[in-house]
């Protein structure tokens, strides 16, 4: 048994805190909404996460130093855009060495650092690792299987992580490469807002299948030329959570393009959805990325004109699909 610290009580935390205690460990549950302590508190139930009951044992806080003390594990599950002022809020609390793993999916507007990075930088003391892949909180909070990787710098942080996390219907693997994790985790979303933009407008599943495997080609594309493996894109945390993304009614992202699709404004949709959509916030980032590193990626481009630039989206699709001529993949070669 293990005393595990969740930082962060939104859908995903709260599910993942569900699956820790489930596996024996002791998990404490830390928000820094004061409302969001008191209602978990008072009803033991997510209200995203239906009749599931948070177990008796999990301690659900307000006090963050509470939450990190003696914990073997510290899970940081707030959403993208609270990760830097969360982790330096930690930073007083945290132990040298201390195993940190991050849940949540972006890249920082404006450093365009990725979120491990941006954890090692206000916790410098900490060995920050990651857990990400094709994983719905409201399917892993029902015991429904699920698989993900656990990235580290350091074999045996991951192995740690796997080990905790680990259960008959949470398989965990391993894997050095956290930049092609956390790439793969951000850029999904982006794709899965167009995803979603392209069945609000109608489109079938011939078009899905296309940004699927064009998405990926471009999340790819750009990860490669950042450093992350070319496997790391075609397994759970790029291919397999970008296809549970693009195709589950549970996904934020696929459910607030639909939205887009049928006419919202982004503003409208988010507000909608009522969650995190945290594929807003990577569009800018992730166009920002392929600009840097010259690297062409469309559907992202068409996706921030449709977020930022009140292109429809109508227009969008006909101009990815009008793009000009080209080969699949260019690296082949026509026999002379
Ligand atoms: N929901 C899911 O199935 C999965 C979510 N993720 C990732 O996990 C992250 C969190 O997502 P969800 O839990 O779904 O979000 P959510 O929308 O359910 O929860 C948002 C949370 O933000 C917290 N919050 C508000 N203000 C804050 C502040 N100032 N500082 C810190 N926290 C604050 C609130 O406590 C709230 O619980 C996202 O990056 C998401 O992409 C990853 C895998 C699965
Ligand atoms: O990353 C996730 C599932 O792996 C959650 O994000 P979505 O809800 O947008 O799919």
């Amino acid at each position: 048994m293990a005393k595990i610290g969740v930082i962060g009580s939104g859908t995903w935390g709260t599910a993942l805190a569900v699956l820790l205690s489930g596996n024996g460990h002791q998990a404490e549950l830390w928000s820094a909404v004061p409302a969001e302590v008191e209602a978990l508190t008072a009803t033991r139930r997510h209200p995203n996460l239906g009749d599931t009951p948070i177990p008796e044992n999990i301690r659900i806080t307000g006090d963050l130093q509470e939450a990190m003390e003696e914990k073997e594990l510290l899970v940081l599950s707030v959403p993208s855009v609270y990760v830097r002022e969360t982790a330096g809020k930690m930073a007083p609390f945290l132990k040298k060495g201390q195993v940190v793993t991050n849940v949540a999916k972006g890249i920082e507007d404006g450093s365009l650092k990725t979120l491990s990075e941006v954890i090692e930088e206000e916790l410098p003391a900490a060995c920050v690792t990651v857990l990400s892949g094709p994983s719905h909180a409201e399917e892993v909070s029902r015991g429904l299987p699920t698989t993900c990787v656990a990235g580290a710098h350091k074999k045996e942080d991951a192995e740690l992580v796997q080990s905790l996390f680990m259960s008959r219907v949470f398989r965990v693997y391993t894997s050095p490469d956290m930049l092609g994790i956390e790439l793969g985790g951000a850029l999904k979303n982006v794709i899965a807002l167009a995803a979603g933009i392209a069945d609000g407008l109608g489109c079938g599943d011939n078009t899905k299948a296309a940004l699927i495997t064009r998405g990926i080609a471009e999340i790819t594309r750009l990860g490669t030329v950042m450093g992350g493996r070319p496997e790391t894109f075609s397994g759970l945390t790029g291919i397999g959570d970008l296809i549970v993304t693009c195709a589950s009614m549970h996904s934020r992202n696929r459910r607030a393009g639909i939205l887009i699709g049928k006419g919202y404004t982004m503003e409208e949709a988010m507000k909608e959805v009522n969650m995190v959509v945290e594929g807003v916030y990577s569009a800018r980032a992730a166009r920002a990325l392929s600009e840097k590193y010259q690297v062409s990626m469309p559907i992202v481009e068409q996706v921030n004109q449709v977020l930022f630039e009140g292109k429809s989206a109508k227009d969008a699709l006909y101009e990815l699909m009008l793009r000009d001529r080209r080969m699949e993949n260019s690296d082949l070669v026509w026999k002379a």
